[in-house]
């Protein structure tokens, strides 16, 4: 189990009539369009369209880390506009983790200190069995007091996934997780990520732009133009190409049109 609030049957994330609107009077933008959807705990979500279409802001949104401007975004049962400030601070601290392209570790620190360093913000001492577990789990052992410089982009990426994974955060949100690796190191990435979802009943929300990448997932979610343009359980890489392509061509009609929305 993972020690979080609302019972497995529950969505972990859940979207109600979302809508984000960028900018003012004349020049708004819809980044998001009445979106409502429910992502449920221990699956593996990529999230794909064209750009534009919304990833970014519906990753930002689910996050907590933009606001939508209408409708309710719920986070492990909490209803995010209700909380201020702190309190969202807190919630990413201790419910969220992320793992994003560029790595972000710090430089000075220590395998170890990177990856314990969300408990310690957190204001929690990190205990040995669970930073050991963890940096096992990813296949770091041997590289504990490495500095991130001394470490491959796949290495990095394997401490941020163990920086994210170890406060057993309701979620882990990935943005383009490997958009920085090679084929094979993504591959083993994912790996550890589709690991997480199965063995320690992790949540794991993705986007990107490969469906290399997405085809690891439970379910692909389709954005385009500010919605839900469908979905794909247990996707191959043909299927989630094909619709892409699809979605491709769509996009590209409505920039033709003056990009009505
Ligand atoms: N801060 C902002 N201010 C104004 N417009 C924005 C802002 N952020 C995003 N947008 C607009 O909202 C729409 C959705 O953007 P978003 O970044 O969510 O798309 P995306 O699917 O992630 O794109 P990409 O694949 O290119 O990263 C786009 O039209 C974008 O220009």
């Amino acid at each position: 189990m993972n020690g979080n609030s609302t019972p497995p049957s529950q969505d972990v994330v859940r979207f109600d009539a979302v809508r984000k609107v960028y900018g003012r009077s004349t020049t708004t933008v819809t980044a998001l369009d009445e979106v409502s959807i429910g992502l449920r705990r221990a699956t593996f979500t990529a999230v794909m369209g064209p750009s534009g279409s919304g990833k970014s802001t519906f990753l930002q949104c689910a996050a907590g880390l933009d606001r939508p401007t209408s409708g309710t975004v719920r986070l492990d049962g909490v209803d995010l506009s209700t909380l201020g400030e702190r309190a969202l601070t807190r919630l990413h601290r201790r419910r969220v983790g992320f793992v994003f392209q560029s790595f972000n570790l710090l430089p000075a620190l220590s395998v170890v200190d990177n990856v314990t360093l969300p408990l310690r913000l957190a204001g929690r001492r990190p205990e040995k069995a669970e930073v050991d577990d963890v940096i096992e789990r990813v296949g770091l052992a041997a590289r504990r007091g490495s500095r991130p410089g001394e470490l491959s982009g796949g290495q990095q990426q394997r401490v941020a996934i163990a920086r994210a994974l170890i406060t057993r955060p309701a979620v882990v949100f990935g943005d383009e997780p490997t958009g920085a690796l090679d084929t094979r190191t993504a591959r083993e990435v994912l790996s550890l990520l589709r690991e997480a979802v199965q063995k320690a009943e992790q949540t794991v929300v993705m986007v990107t732009h490969d469906p290399v990448a997405a085809a690891h997932a439970d379910r692909v979610l389709f954005l385009s133009d500010g919605r839900i343009a469908g979905s794909l359980d247990r996707p191959t890489v043909e299927e989630v190409a094909a619709r892409m392509t699809r979605l491709g061509a769509r996009a590209g009609e409505l920039v033709a049109q003056g990009g009505a929305r």
